[in-house]
């Protein structure tokens, strides 16, 4: 059997649009919601959503460079804990649903943004 190429779950998501078009969605459900919404409140939104973009392209398998901050320094001063994580999972879930992006493509996504919970999650407080 090939081994699936790198680029099958970038393709999914639907390539560069689709990532654009999965945070025009997504931004704003994690600013409505309670649980994440008041995180957002100051954030410089085109920059935030170019580097999701740009990172999500990457992580994807896509020909995209991340050039933001890592993960441990983007989120040390934002004492995230593990149900504001779990919440942007969710929320992220929803939105991919919402653009129709196939079950198999959500889980590996979503799969990948989980390695990444210890350098985001920064307390156990709520
Ligand atoms: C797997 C989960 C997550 C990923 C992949 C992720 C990814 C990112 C990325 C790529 C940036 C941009 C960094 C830069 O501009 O250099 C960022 C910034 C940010 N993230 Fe996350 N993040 C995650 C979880 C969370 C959670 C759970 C929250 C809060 C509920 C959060 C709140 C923020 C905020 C407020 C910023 C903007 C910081 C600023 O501009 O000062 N993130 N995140």
């Amino acid at each position: 059997q090939d081994a699936a190429p790198r680029d099958q779950l970038y393709k999914a998501l639907g390539e560069k649009a689709g990532l654009v078009k999965l945070m025009d969605d997504f931004l704003p459900r994690l600013q409505a919601d309670p649980r994440t919404g008041p995180f957002f409140k100051e954030v410089d939104e085109a920059n935030l959503k170019k580097q999701l973009v740009d990172q999500f392209c990457e992580v994807s398998g896509g020909p995209c460079v991340y050039k933001g901050q890592d993960m441990k320094t983007s989120h040390m001063d934002l004492k995230i804990n593990r149900a504001h994580f779990n919440a942007l999972v969710e929320i992220l879930q929803v939105s991919m649903a919402a653009q129709g992006t196939p079950f198999s493509a959500q889980n590996k996504l979503l799969a990948e943004l989980a390695g990444m919970h210890r350098a985001i999650i920064t307390t156990e407080t709520r």
